[in-house]
């Protein structure tokens, strides 16, 4: 099948990559730029950031998206039409990311991502992940960043929390993978070969370095950096997130939809699905489980924050979410059996 794909056009991945920022800037013919942030990430890298880009003579304004919502990106977007600027540069986790990728999207804008924390996959991504007035998940294909930059040392000291949440979110590729393949042979879907095959080794270099992820050594942040990158990349070549979001990412986004006040964070959710569509697919569900134990994701349903009729819920109407095929289309379940696999799976009592 045909593939027409963007990618990253640079990758910076070291310890102190912040000071690569002015070069990546200068090499784009800008010296003007959008940061788009949030006050406590700000607050912890304004002043850095603020000395680099001073001493190189790249004027900046600061745009703080505090949610990843239609309003931010709009913010976001005015900054960068009145100030004229020639890029944007998201600072920090999932949302501000969003935001900066977003905005500078529509404004057809270079767009630098530096994750401050690898919580998920978008930071490498051309997904944008909002939802629609009615909750429903909102898959958003734009462009590749235009560079990624991640800067281990600041990444090594994100909470633990937030790297386990980006673990799970790599582990999610085991089931959306076998999801695309059973989409390709029971549906008909052509899916390019490659991005699957970069999907699934994201997962497994996670799965098989999972005691140095564990760690978190400098080693394990860049395996985990590297896996979201070709997760990442999947997606761009594959031309929208199917490689990487399956049955496991639509019971995520059913607890974001049925569950509003969980507290739960994205890969903290898929991590738990992934066991359960791992059950339903007949993979090795015990190995995900292990994995997520070792770093300390959630691996049931109170670590969630969710009880168990919520959880059940989800699991029945996850497959309402979104029409792409999963394993979710292929098996008939009921309040009766969901409760069975939860249990099995330790997900509940
Ligand atoms: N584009 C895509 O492919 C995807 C996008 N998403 C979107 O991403 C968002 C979820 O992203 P996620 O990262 O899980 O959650 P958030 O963006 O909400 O970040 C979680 C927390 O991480 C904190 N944080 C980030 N970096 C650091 C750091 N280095 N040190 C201390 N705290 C840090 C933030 O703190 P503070 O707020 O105080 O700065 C924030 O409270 C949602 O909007 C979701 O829709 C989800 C999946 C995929
Ligand atoms: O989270 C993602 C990949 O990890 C993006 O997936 P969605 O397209 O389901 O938002
Ligand atoms: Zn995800």
């Amino acid at each position: 099948m045909d593939i027409r794909a963007e990618l990253p056009g640079k990758i910076v991945v070291k310890p102190g990559a912040k000071d690569s920022l002015p070069e990546i800037i200068e090499s784009l013919g800008c010296t003007n730029i959008v940061v788009v942030t949030d006050r406590n990430l700000w607050s912890m890298l304004g002043r850095e950031l603020e000395n680099i880009f001073g001493g190189r003579g790249i004027a900046f304004s600061t745009v703080f998206a505090e949610s990843a919502d239609g309003n931010s990106v709009e913010a976001a977007k005015r900054t960068i039409e009145s100030s004229n600027a020639c890029l944007v540069l998201g600072v920090g986790g999932g949302r501000p990311i969003d935001v900066a990728k977003y905005a500078a999207f529509l404004s057809k804008r270079f767009f630098i991502s530096f994750p401050t924390a690898i919580s998920h996959d978008g930071f490498a991504s051309p997904i944008v992940a909002l939802k629609d007035p009615q909750g429903n998940p909102l898959s958003i294909f734009t462009r590749p960043p235009t560079a990624v930059v991640v800067d281990t040392d600041i990444v090594a000291q994100a909470p633990r929390r937030l790297l386990a949440s980006g673990v799970g979110d790599i582990i999610g590729k085991v089931t959306s993978v076998a999801d695309a393949r059973l989409a390709m042979r029971l549906a008909g879907e052509e899916i390019p070969e490659i991005s699957l095959v970069m999907a699934e080794s994201a997962a497994r270099i996670v799965l098989s370095e999972i005691d140095e992820l564990a760690r978190w050594s400098t080693r394990g942040i860049e395996l985990l950096v590297q896996a979201g990158l070709l997760a990442g990349m999947a997606m761009s070549i594959a031309g929208s997130s199917r490689p990487c979001s399956g049955s496991e990412h639509l019971f995520s986004h059913a607890l974001d939809k049925f569950v509003p006040e969980r507290k739960s964070l994205h890969g903290e959710q898929v991590g738990v699905g992934t066991i359960i569509m791992a059950y339903l697919h007949g993979l090795e569900w015990r190995e995900i489980r292990e994995a997520l134990l070792k770093v300390g994701a959630p691996t049931s349903a109170s670590e969630l924050g969710v009880p168990r009729e919520k959880l059940v819920e989800c699991v029945l109407r996850a497959g309402e979410l979104r029409k792409r095929f999963t394993i979710l289309d292929a098996v008939r379940l009921n309040e009766e059996l969901v409760l069975k696999i939860l249990r099995e799976t330790k997900i509940v009592d």
